[in-house]
């Protein structure tokens, strides 16, 4: 049958923006209304038939907490395939601290071949927004990076919640070196690093 890629997500950006109501959702769960504090880092994954290939998405939340960051850090970027920034749409400085979150991203070697999505969770909250969509996607733009405005409360966002994911899942399979001609030994290819997805489109 058709292969199985595995592919390492990081969901990324400052405690208490949702990274983990928005992961729970997209990997089938309800909306957590009292989630706790990840600590360091906890993974979920959901697989996806696309064009006749099964893409397992392995989604590492990733604590936002100062404190857990810290002593991660090294762990939160190794062998990362694709990493989506998170902001609370609703706290200013949530979304002042992603030029931080970029930056140490790129920092800790995540390359430009590595996708990359800006998230503004907690849309259904409409009064109490902070960060305007144009102001959002010119940040996004200026990083060359898709936005999505989006709830993992809201069920009726469910929807835009999958398509974050999903638009990640496009992009890594549509990535030169994730075409592999050559069939793998297991059916489940594992392509961890940089080094190795280079490795992969030199037999491409
Ligand atoms: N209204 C609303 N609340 C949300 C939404 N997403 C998350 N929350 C709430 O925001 C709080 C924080 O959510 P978490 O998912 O734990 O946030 P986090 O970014 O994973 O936090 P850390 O684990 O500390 O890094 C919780 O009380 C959630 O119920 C949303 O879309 N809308």
């Amino acid at each position: 049958c058709c292969e199985t890629y595995c592919m390492k997500c990081r969901v990324i950006g400052d405690s208490n923006v949702g990274k983990t109501c928005l992961t729970y959702r997209f990997c089938g769960g309800a909306f957590l209304k009292n989630p706790e504090a990840t600590i360091g880092v906890d993974f979920r994954e959901r697989t996806l038939q696309l064009d006749g290939e099964s893409i397992k998405l392995q989604i590492w939340d990733t604590a936002g907490q100062e404190r857990f960051r810290k002593s991660m850090v090294e762990h939160y970027y190794r062998s990362v395939h694709a990493v989506i920034f998170v902001y609370d749409m609703t706290s200013l400085s949530s979304f002042e601290s992603l030029p931080e979150w970029i930056d140490e991203c790129t920092r800790h070697s995540v390359g430009p071949m590595v996708p990359r999505i800006l998230v503004g969770n907690k849309c259904d909250l409409r009064d109490s927004r902070e960060v305007p969509t144009s102001v959002a996607q010119r940040l996004a733009d200026s990083y060359n990076f898709p936005l999505f405005e989006t709830s993992a409360k809201d069920p009726a966002e469910k929807e835009h919640v999958d398509a974050i994911f999903l638009t990640l899942a496009y992009r890594l399979k549509s990535h030169k070196p994730l075409r592999l001609k050559q069939p793998s030994e297991s059916s489940v290819r594992y392509l961890w690093n940089q080094r190795e997805r280079e490795e992969a489109a030199c037999q491409c």
